[in-house]
């Protein structure tokens, strides 16, 4: 299944989720029959499903769905699309945006399919490093093109609200394959036209 209802939710999980959300909200010392909170463990077990529906999508399907045959081999970028994704350790929102780039090679994808196979990824545990090459894998594998490059710019809740409490430190990760890792002018043209607010 490519795609996903935003609102449908697997009755087992979410009664499973609720008892354990109960639990914790006790835990945590608050009064989970107090009226703001006797829907709270519902609402965590649907919210918590929907950021991590990522796992049941499938990217490469996603961007074969717009696949269109093409005799262009100039680079595409889509650059500055948001993502919101949470760090494995802490399960605490990352967020940001990616640039994504790729030279094709005969086919091209539906331009919004991008930002589809952004949040497929995102939408699960993440850390940053991994968001950002499994996007890249997922355009290689479907659209075979003649380079591929993705930069993630995000801000990490758990080093901002805790830890070490750093507010204004950004995170930059990058992953490039074909004409973007085995030729700098390529790389660089892409890495200039990411940074232009024209672009
Ligand atoms: N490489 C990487 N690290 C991440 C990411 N998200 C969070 N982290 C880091 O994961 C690390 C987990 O380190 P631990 O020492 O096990 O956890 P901790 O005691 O909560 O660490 P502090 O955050 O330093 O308090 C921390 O340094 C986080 O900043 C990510 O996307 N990529
Ligand atoms: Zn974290």
């Amino acid at each position: 299944m490519a795609y996903r209802k935003t609102e449908e939710y697997d009755e087992r999980v979410t009664e499973g989720l609720m008892k354990s959300y109960k639990d914790a909200l006790q835990l945590l010392g608050e009064d989970s029959e107090r009226e703001g909170l006797l829907k709270t463990p519902e609402r965590m077990a649907k919210a918590m499903q929907y950021l991590t529906q990522g796992y049941e999508l499938n990217a490469v399907d996603i961007l074969n769905s717009a696949k269109f045959k093409e005799d262009v081999s100039e680079m595409v970028i889509v650059k500055d699309i948001e993502l919101y994704s949470m760090c494995e350790h802490h399960m605490l929102p990352f967020f940001g945006k990616a640039h994504i780039a790729y030279i094709p090679n005969g086919y091209i994808t539906g331009l919004s399919k991008l930002g589809r196979v952004v949040d497929v990824f995102a939408r699960r545990l993440q850390v940053q490093e991994r968001l950002t090459t499994q996007i890249l894998g997922a355009i290689k594998e479907a659209l075979n093109p003649l380079g591929v490059a993705v930069v993630i710019e995000a801000k990490h809740l758990c080093m901002m609200m805790r830890g070490v409490q750093k507010q204004n430190s950004v995170t930059t990760t990058s992953a490039f394959d074909g004409e973007f890792l085995h030729n700098h002018i390529t790389r660089n043209e892409f890495l200039k036209l990411i940074a232009s607010d024209l672009s």
